[in-house]
């Protein structure tokens, strides 16, 4: 007798089929409650992850991106992550093995290298639970910088608009030595930032350029007083909601 001659009909063959199929399922059912870590993995590769929100903030040394972070900071709730905070944390922290060599391209006003600096920023943005929206203030300052970013996170995060803060070298400078008042900062100097503006025009700004062919900037005058300025932020934000 052949194996379908031993069901008297097709509906008691699909009975059959039915009932082996269900017993599977429980099966497995039973298998995944056994393994809850198992069945998390299967679900977060199934799952489509959230990409990060990020607006990124440029201009010349001195002028105002950070000041304007903290008060987007304040208002919209973004965290900030300022590349050159997290380089000099980096440079301050004892067992870094980059601390020499970060010291070096800062006080000369150089670029430092983007795999130190998009590992930090990538931690950074790991290790943030709050929010999935970044700002992320001095970065990409050059190509390396823009390179490192697309070959890393490119698929993790959407850059939804570049603020750029517009000010002469004259005031920028002249802010630049004010804060070196108090700062503490090693490259709050005439020297260092005549350094750092020739690279803010050199490879900064072809940067802008770049996000600007996307649509993606919106250049903010920096010269009115850091309130004013905000009004114009804020129309540029709430828009972004
Ligand atoms: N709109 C403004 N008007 C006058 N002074 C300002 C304004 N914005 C910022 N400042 C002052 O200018 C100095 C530089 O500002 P800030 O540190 O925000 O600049 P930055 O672009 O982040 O600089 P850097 O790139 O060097 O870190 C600070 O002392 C700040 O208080
Ligand atoms: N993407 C970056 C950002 C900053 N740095 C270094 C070199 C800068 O002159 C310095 C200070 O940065 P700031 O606080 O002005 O944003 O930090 C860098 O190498 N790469």
């Amino acid at each position: 007798m052949s194996s379908y001659q031993q069901f008297q009909s097709v509906e008691h063959l699909l009975c059959w089929f039915s009932f082996k199929l269900l017993g599977s399922a429980q099966h497995t059912l039973r298998a995944f409650t056994r393994h809850p870590s198992v069945v998390s993995r299967l679900l977060s590769t199934m799952a489509p992850t959230a990409k990060y929100n990020v607006l990124f903030v440029l201009g010349g040394p001195g002028a105002g991106k950070g000041t304007q972070c903290e008060k987007i900071v304040a208002k919209y709730g973004y965290v900030h992550l300022s590349a050159g905070d997290l380089l000099r944390a980096e440079r301050a922290d004892k067992t870094s093995k980059n601390g020499d060599l970060i010291e070096w391209y800062i006080t000369n006003g150089a670029i430092v290298p983007v795999e130190i600096t998009i590992e930090l920023i990538k931690n950074a943005m790991e290790n943030t639970t709050s929010t999935n929206s970044f700002l992320i203030d001095g970065f990409p300052r050059n190509k390396d910088n823009l390179d490192g970013w697309t070959k890393i996170m490119d698929d993790k995060a959407e850059v939804k608009q570049v603020l750029n803060f517009d000010l002469s070298e004259e005031e920028c400078l002249a802010r630049a030595m004010k804060r070196g008042e108090t700062s503490g900062r090693t490259d709050d100097n005439v020297e260092s930032f005549k350094k750092r503006f020739v690279t803010f025009k050199e490879s900064t700004q072809p940067i802008i350029d770049h996000f600007e062919v996307k649509n993606l900037v919106t250049t903010i005058s920096s010269v009115p007083g850091p309130d004013e300025v905000f009004v114009e932020v804020c129309k540029v934000l709430d828009n972004l909601q």
